[in-house]
């Protein structure tokens, strides 16, 4: 069997998840990362005998677009597949659903579900330092207990994950990072977008059209010269704190 590590992780909180996951399963193992914009993902083969995990973070309680876009151009072949949604305290909504719906449709085989909380990475304040010492845990408690089920074929044939279908409209969280005079223009974060919408030529130059507001340029950058406007992070953090405040728990579904 072969295991296909397939991620979505703009700042790496997504990826920490997946790694530990994909850790539990002692498979050779392929990564495949959704951000990389030069990637041709219809080259991937699977078949029946694989075990892939994808894992993405819900981004307004959907997966992201630009996730999602590269998503589609798998095709299952009849893999089994792990799906996970990472989420920053508040709610992960219809991602685990759009997931299913989208890799069923491409011929994937959906044996498990996991929502998984991860440090907010827009909002720092909220899960902070997650996956801590507890998720861990759970979450090497989650693999052990769908490799049981894998090793006595006790797979579900229809996977129940939550959400609704129509699933929630996107809400465009309108935090476009500025470029502060610390830039050096070295151009790493131009190259790491996973939808280029910072200038090669010119980092400086951000199209805002295109932006998705991922914050992997912020974290990335080596002279920390990219930030989100601090009065709309702010007025954002007020409204979002009841919500995200209470520590949630991670969840499995089998
Ligand atoms: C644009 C955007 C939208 C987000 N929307 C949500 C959300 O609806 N609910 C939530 O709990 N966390 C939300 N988050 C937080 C991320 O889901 C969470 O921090 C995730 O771990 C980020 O993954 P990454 O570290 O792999 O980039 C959002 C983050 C971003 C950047």
């Amino acid at each position: 069997m072969k295991l296909f590590k397939i991620y979505f992780s703009p700042t790496g909180g997504t990826k920490k998840v997946a790694d530990l996951i994909s850790g539990q399963f002692d498979f050779e193992t392929t990564e495949i990362d959704l951000s990389n914009s030069m990637e041709d993902f219809s080259k991937f083969t699977f078949s029946e005998k694989d075990l892939c995990i994808i894992a993405v973070p819900s981004f307004g309680g959907r997966v992201p677009m630009a996730a999602m876009s590269n998503i589609k151009k798998l095709n299952g072949n009849g893999s089994k597949i792990i799906l996970v949604a990472t989420y920053g305290n508040r709610a992960y909504e219809d991602v685990l659903l759009e997931l299913k719906d989208t890799l069923t449709t491409l011929g994937f085989f959906c044996i498990a579900a996991i929502a998984s909380v991860t440090e907010h990475s827009i909002m720092h304040q909220f899960a902070t330092g997650r996956p801590d010492l507890q998720d861990k845990e759970e979450l090497i408690r989650f693999s052990s207990e769908i490799k049981e089920v894998l090793k006595h074929g006790e797979v579900t044939k229809d996977l129940y994950v939550p959400g609704n279908n129509p699933y929630k409209e996107y809400k465009v969280i309108p935090l476009v990072p500025q470029v502060r005079q610390e830039c050096e223009k070295c151009g790493l974060c131009a190259t790491k977008c996973p939808v280029d919408a910072i200038s090669k030529d010119n980092p400086m130059l951000v199209d805002k059209e295109k932006c998705i507001s991922c914050m992997r340029c912020v974290a990335i950058c080596p002279n920390k010269a990219r930030s989100v406007n601090e009065e709309s992070l702010l007025a954002i953090s007020k409204k979002l704190e009841k919500a995200c405040s209470e520590r949630k728990m991670n969840e499995l579904f089998l």
